[in-house]
């Protein structure tokens, strides 16, 4: 037995007085002793007691986040809840504080009725040390920011950068038609610089030369750090805050990398805001109440108004949200993209179907009808939506957090939230993911199956229609409710631009030696991935 002893003196209250008084030894057994009896105690409590004891699941993700958190640090939390789910029923507690379900109604109430607030998780997303729109936990803080992007958004809005993105898209065309029959490409690397072209564009109206440099065979700096920004958050939400800046001295090259994505990205908005400020003293920037006038969004930011003060959205505020845009548009879609040209190169049946609509409506194909036109075309559409129900590129659990007060319970301040028969109380971390809804076999018959033709109504019944609108209710590629993706009008309209133009000039074939079912195996890193993280493509040109 060790010699080892402690001595602590104590003047808690609650002991009594002549303990007070007095050293009490400890040895390191009686430590070990009471740390069991404490753990035991709280899985106990955790197990039996706890408000949530009644959900259903697993008692080891009941008593510790710890089993849980092993499968996120393997990027497979979305293939663990829906395990659960398979096995537990709709509502599934997976973890001492967190519930997960699955179901229509429940997933409105949390996201789009009572609009809970975000979990600390997001605050690992912060840019330049900064919150934006993705991080801003509370409902009425998100709010502001949110009204300050929102028109750059709206669909009249994009119509007036759609130029710019073809033009993008057909420098796409002319890079891809450069590798024809001789070697594959490795899409998402590809697909990330046409992408921070395409989003610099409307952004920051500035022209980034991004896809140059892949050209070149340069990873360019604004690629590199949007794919390293998510791992750096990651490796923040799990190294000590007082150890971070020691732990970014490592001297490792990729390390180093990881760790100044963020300063990276910061140097390059920082400098788009001193070209606009630079344009503005020379009356570049749009004068005030000019709204219906094309201007990138960091040009309508830093003229926005804050409805409380009637101030400018200070500098810092507009690079952070910048920023934030950048990270939540790159990576979501050049991720989508490279796994939508991969179904193609296996599913010859769907290209030729696509190719024969595109060919209808592009007959240069080097010319790109308008997106009204694209809007109208049905398989493309439906692939589209079939493309983000199996490959939507944030699969991830969306985690929000039961109020002190709902709406609902707004007279009856200490009343639980009632999640399908279950009471939650404050504080409770809640969240559906859309892997689990998309894969509901209910409503989506062989829901592991990719099939566009499941968006197209057969015969116009009402219970086509019904058919219909049941599935359309659990796509939720883009989130829900308020928080719902901000970009998703732009993201459909880069998408379907890419798509078309991409598939009316190429065949696409995978040799399945580099890729296939497994290194294609999606990773759930909140944005998705491919296990090999590369999707390496062959893009044949078509002879007419
Ligand atoms: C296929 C492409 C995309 C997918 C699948 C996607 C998905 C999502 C999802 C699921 C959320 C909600 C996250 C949550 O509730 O926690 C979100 C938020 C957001 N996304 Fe996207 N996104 C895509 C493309 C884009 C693009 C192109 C942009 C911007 C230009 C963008 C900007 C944003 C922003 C700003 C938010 C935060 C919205 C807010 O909280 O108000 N996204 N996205």
């Amino acid at each position: 037995m060790s010699t080892e002893t402690l001595y602590l003196t104590s003047s808690n209250v609650a002991l009594p007085y002549f303990l007070a008084r007095v050293a009490i030894p400890i040895n390191s057994a009686s430590i070990l002793l009471a740390t069991i009896s404490f753990l035991l105690g709280v899985a106990v409590y955790r197990l039996y007691f706890s408000p949530l004891a009644a959900i259903p699941g697993p008692w080891y993700a009941a008593v510790s986040d710890l089993w849980l958190n092993t499968w996120i640090a393997r990027l497979e939390q979305h293939r663990t809840i829906q395990a659960l789910f398979e096995q537990y029923g709709p509502v599934v507690r997976i973890g001492p504080n967190k519930v997960a379900f699955c179901d229509v109604t429940t997933a409105r109430s949390v996201y789009a009725i009572h609009k809970f607030d975000k979990s600390n998780l997001y605050k690992s997303l912060l840019t330049n040390d900064n919150d934006h729109a993705m991080t801003s936990l509370s409902h009425s803080e998100h709010a502001i920011r949110r009204k300050a992007f929102a028109p750059h958004y709206a669909v009249s809005n994009l119509t007036l950068f759609q130029s710019e993105i073809q033009n993008f898209a057909g420098k796409l065309t002319e890079t891809l038609d450069r590798t024809s029959g001789k070697t594959s490409v490795e899409c998402l690397e590809l697909f990330r610089h046409f992408l921070v072209d395409a989003m610099s564009s409307t952004v920051f109206g500035f022209r980034s030369g991004a896809l140059e440099a892949w050209t070149m065979n340069v990873t360019h700096p604004v690629v590199g750090s949007i794919h390293d920004f998510p791992v750096r958050g990651i490796l923040r939400s799990v190294v000590p805050s007082f150890l971070w800046k020691s732990f970014c001295r490592i001297p490792n090259s990729r390390l180093r990398r990881i760790c100044d994505s963020d300063k990276t990205l910061a140097e390059f908005v920082g400098e788009r805001l001193y070209d606009v400020r630079s344009g503005l003293h020379s009356g570049a920037l749009p004068s005030e109440g000019l709204d219906n006038e094309k201007m990138p969004l960091m040009h309508r930011l830093l003229r926005h108004r804050l409805v409380s003060t009637g101030e400018l959205v200070p500098d810092h505020h507009v690079i952070s949200e910048c920023m934030g845009h950048m990270i939540a548009g790159v990576d979501t879609s050049s991720t989508l993209l490279s796994y939508l040209f991969w179904e193609l190169s296996r599913r010859s049946d769907i290209m030729i179907k696509l190719q024969a609509e595109l060919d209808e409506v592009m007959t240069d194909s080097k010319i790109i009808p308008d997106i009204s036109v694209l809007n109208e075309l049905p398989f493309l559409n439906a692939f589209l939506k079939e493309g983000l129900r199996v490959y939507g590129s944030a699969p991830a659990f969306l985690e929000r957090v039961v109020p002190a007060r709902t709406s609902a319970t707004v007279s009856k301040a200490d009343e639980d939230f009632d999640l399908m028969g279950y009471a939650l109380p404050p504080g409770t971390i809640v969240g559906t993911q859309a892997w689990s809804m998309h894969r509901n076999a209910d409503v989506f018959p062989s829901a592991e199956t990719f099939l566009p033709e499941r968006w197209l109504s057969t015969d116009g019944s009402d219970a086509e229609e019904d058919r219909l609108m049941k599935m359309s209710q659990h796509l939720m590629p883009f989130g829900l409710g308020t928080r719902v993706c901000g970009g998703q009008n732009l993201a459909r309209m880069m998408l379907k631009i890419t798509l078309a133009t991409t598939v009316r000039n190429f065949d696409i074939i995978a040799n399945s030696a580099e890729t296939n079912e497994r290194t294609m195996k999606i990773m759930d890193a909140f944005v998705s991935q491919p296990l090999a993280r590369e999707c390496r493509l062959s893009f044949l040109t078509r002879s007419h």
